[in-house]
């Protein structure tokens, strides 16, 4: 259902299963693969071909932010590949403004190229993104010679205005809040006349992402390095254009799996194997743990539910936008579920603890928040027009209630359109 958003409905309800799937499924693009690759190629020497792109919202943003840089784009949107031809924005003085739309990843990693760009560069977002904090990368910017200011009413947040200035050196950052800082920190350095040398000032959530962005650079002919004492140095460099080819996106099949694992189905998902970028694969892990056969080649990866599903106490720090997935599939385990090591996801698309539990509890089912996490308590879920609060994940997790019990309603559906537009019609597979 790729449908402009004003042409979606108000609903969905979603269909039962009638038996345990067996299907093989292909989701779209990895979001934060696509938004890295993008930007690297836009800040290459040469035309680079990027691949397996995902087109959804989030990577929309991206798309037209690089364009706004300089970029020159030719996007097949057929075939999902883009050519992009770089350009140096330290030679470019016009003035632009970059539509982040609510994508966290587009406005983090845009900000700090912003800082060495040239020409005024407006960045704001959606008011939903201008929630969301920006505090510490504009600190450490500035910090880094940037010349940085918030336009709107919080001079912490979007929309903020750039006019370069970072020249690089020593910076200190938390790492608490967010790996989106860090990452869009370090694919900006190669650009700073000094370079980086990056330390955490709080332990880093999100780890995985932070490898992917170093995995991304180094595809594009840059170096990154963490040192010993868990600082990142990354020394003046320019990228090399690249052909570069993207994997189908974790976060998005731990729908699919969840869906396995709730059914005692099978799901395979191509193109993603043990030699995944992403993090978020992880989760299959988490499923193999509560009972489900998991098996991962070189190229795709199968989850065979189990016959009972067990509850788990887990840390789910390092790939947190499967929380809210688990938080459904708990729905049907044996006993308890405890997720911990999350409370940085409150100040996501929405306050992701609160909203999963509230939703939860409007069906009937016992959970608990947490500072750091929740506990969901197994149940059976009454028939319940869920809310979505604007947030993707919430949608998709949800929605997996339905493929167990009838009268389940996802309002305002569109908000997947975020990261996997065609989310519903791939749900509707896993039932054929
Ligand atoms: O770098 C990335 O591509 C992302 C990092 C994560 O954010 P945080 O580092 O803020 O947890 C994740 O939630 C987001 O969807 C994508
Ligand atoms: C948190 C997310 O996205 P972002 O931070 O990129 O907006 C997400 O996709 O779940």
């Amino acid at each position: 259902m790729t449908l402009p958003r004003e042409s979606w409905p108000k609903s969905v309800t979603i269909t039962p299963l009638t038996s345990p799937p067996d299907v093989t499924l292909n989701p779209p693009g990895s979001k934060s693969i696509t938004n890295r690759a993008l930007l690297c190629a836009a800040l290459a020497q040469g035309s680079s071909t990027v691949s397996g792109v995902l087109l959804a919202d989030d990577t929309e943003a991206m798309l037209h932010s690089v364009q706004g840089l300089g970029a020159g784009l030719d996007l097949d949107r057929d075939r999902c590949r883009a050519v992009v031809q770089g350009r140096d924005p330290r030679t470019d003085h016009s003035a632009v403004t970059l539509q982040a739309r609510s994508s966290g990843t587009t406005s983090r990693f845009v900000l700090p190229v912003a800082a060495v760009r040239a020409g005024r560069t407006t960045v704001d977002g959606t008011e939903q993104l201008r929630a969301r904090p920006f505090g510490p990368l504009l600190d450490a910017l500035r910090g880094l010679g940037g010349r940085l200011e918030g336009s709107g009413p919080a001079a912490d947040r979007l929309p903020v205005q750039a006019a370069g200035g970072a020249v690089g050196g020593e910076v200190c950052v938390p790492g608490h809040l967010s790996s989106q800082f860090l990452s869009g920190l370090l694919m900006a350095a190669p650009l700073m006349e000094k370079g980086l040398h990056l330390t955490l000032s709080s332990p880093l959530v999100s780890v995985p992402y932070v490898t992917m962005t170093m995995a991304v650079m180094e595809a594009f002919g840059v170096q990154a390095t963490r040192e010993d004492d868990g600082s990142f140095r990354v020394s003046p460099q320019a990228y090399q254009a690249a052909n570069f080819t993207i994997e189908p996106d974790a976060s998005a099949a731990s729908y699919l799996f969840g869906a396995a694992a709730i059914s005692g189905g099978r799901v395979t998902v191509e193109g993603l194997g043990t030699g995944a970028l992403q993090g978020d694969l992880e989760f299959v892990r988490v499923l193999e743990q509560m009972g489900a056969t998991v098996t991962m080649t070189a190229t795709s990866t199968t989850v065979q539910g189990p016959s009972v599903l067990r509850g788990v106490d887990i840390d789910m720090r390092d790939i947190s936008d499967t929380a809210q997935t688990l938080a459904a599939v708990a729905v049907f385990a044996d006993r308890p579920t405890r997720v911990r090591g999350i409370g940085f996801i409150r100040a996501k698309e929405t306050d992701r603890i609160g909203a999963v539990v509230t939703e939860l509890r409007r069906a009937g089912i016992d959970a608990v928040e947490h500072d750091d996490g929740f506990t969901v308590n197994p149940g059976r879920p009454v028939p319940t027009a869920f809310e979505t609060y604007d947030d993707h994940r919430m949608a998709m997790s949800l929605a997996l209630l339905g493929l167990k019990v009838p009268g389940v309603v996802v309002l305002d559906p569109q908000c997947v359109s975020k990261t996997y537009p065609n989310f519903f019609d791939d749900l509707a597979r896993v039932g054929k």
